[in-house]
């Protein structure tokens, strides 16, 4: 029987986050499937990823005690975020706002020490939980990074498989760290009631590293224009292309739109790990031997430094990477001597 139109269900592509077991009796396949996740959706899990159990839940274990304080103590204890320190529902510089509070910091053993001295009534326990959590999640990213440059030296394209592990390991990168924490609300019941923890928007970094509790919230959006819930699950991470790391791939990668919901009866904390180059470093892809005059060039090359300068003076949604598109046309882009990739091509 054919059901009539009006009762026709509304098709759509079924949607699976493509997931990444880094315990995988298939490992020589990881490169490629990575490189695929990051091209289509900028986006995958990470299952048997290695990290200890105990660190995180230490961690999150110091975060949810810390949000459990006085809100004056909170103030006083880390300082107003500018931008790191901690925030109650302002977001960055210009006006964002969501339903949240979080922590910003360095993600540096030196800075995240001298930072728990006021965070913390233990800043021994809590430094150690912090530094323990981020070198753990960094090591991770940077296996992440290491499968992504064997895919893409595997596709003729880049000769150096450690080039993006290098930039987040640099001594003086710029990473940071965040746990943002969402209260438990009681709505009133109603389907489309939906309330902004975290506004849209894509990271700048290079690659971040997301673990959260077992509370919904996180969303991304699909390549065919869906916002898609991701399951809550703390035995994985997430994992998100960010900006730099599209230019770095000359738009091949694409930096994932994200936005995190607060509408959960219970609390949501989830802690970010942001992988950064240094402040220097060039964010410019391998120039492509056959076209001579950048023809293919997506984006003008600039310094991490100068990004973060715009990013901070724009709003949370702002699409800021296309401020830095290139024109061979234009005059200025055309004179424009580009500096070494830190890419090297084949
Ligand atoms: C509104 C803002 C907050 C933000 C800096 C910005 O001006 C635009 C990007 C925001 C973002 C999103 C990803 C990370 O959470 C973050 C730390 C970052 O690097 O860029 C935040 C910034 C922030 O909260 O300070
Ligand atoms: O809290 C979340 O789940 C996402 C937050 C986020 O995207 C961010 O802090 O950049
Ligand atoms: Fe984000």
């Amino acid at each position: 029987m054919t059901v009539p139109l009006p009762f026709r269900r509304k098709k759509t592509r079924a949607f699976r986050i493509p997931t990444i077991d880094l315990s995988s009796d298939h490992r020589s396949e990881l490169p490629r499937l990575i490189v695929k996740a990051c091209e289509e959706f900028g986006f995958f899990k990470v299952v048997n990823h290695g990290v200890p159990n105990h660190i995180i839940t230490t961690m999150e274990r110091e975060g949810l005690d810390f949000f459990a304080k006085p809100a004056s103590e909170k103030q006083k204890a880390a300082g107003p975020p500018t931008p790191f320190g901690y925030g109650c529902k302002n977001i960055g510089f210009n006006g964002d706002q969501g339903e949240l509070e979080y922590i910003l910091m360095e993600a540096n053993p030196l800075l995240v020490s001298q930072r728990s001295n006021t965070m913390s009534d233990h800043p021994k326990q809590f430094s150690c939980a912090v530094n323990d959590y981020v070198e753990a999640v960094r090591n991770l990213a940077c296996e992440i990074l290491d499968l992504v440059g064997e895919g893409l030296c595997e596709c003729g394209v880049y000769n150096d498989k450690s080039v993006f592990r290098k930039l987040i390991r640099d001594v003086n990168n710029d990473s940071c760290f965040r746990i943002n924490y969402y209260p438990s609300r009681h709505l009133p019941p109603s389907p489309s009631s939906h309330c902004m923890g975290f506004g849209e928007h894509s990271d700048p970094q290079i690659l971040t590293v997301l673990h959260s509790n077992d509370v919904a919230g996180l969303q991304i959006y699909s390549p065919d224009g869906f916002w898609i819930s991701v399951p809550p699950d703390p035995t994985e991470f997430c994992v998100f292309v960010g900006d730099a790391f599209q230019a770095l791939t000359n738009g091949r990668f694409v930096s994932v739109r994200h936005r995190a919901l607060a509408n959960s009866s219970r609390q949501r904390l989830s802690i970010m790990y942001f992988g950064a180059p240094p402040l220097n470093a060039w964010i410019s892809p391998p120039l492509i031997p056959e076209f001579s005059v950048d023809e293919r060039r997506l984006y003008k090359p600039f310094t991490w430094g100068e990004y973060k300068k715009v990013v901070y003076s724009s709003r949370l949604g702002d699409r800021r990477l296309d401020l830095f598109k290139w024109s061979p046309r234009k005059e200025e882009d055309h004179d424009m001597i580009p500096p070494p990739s830190p890419v090297q091509f084949n």
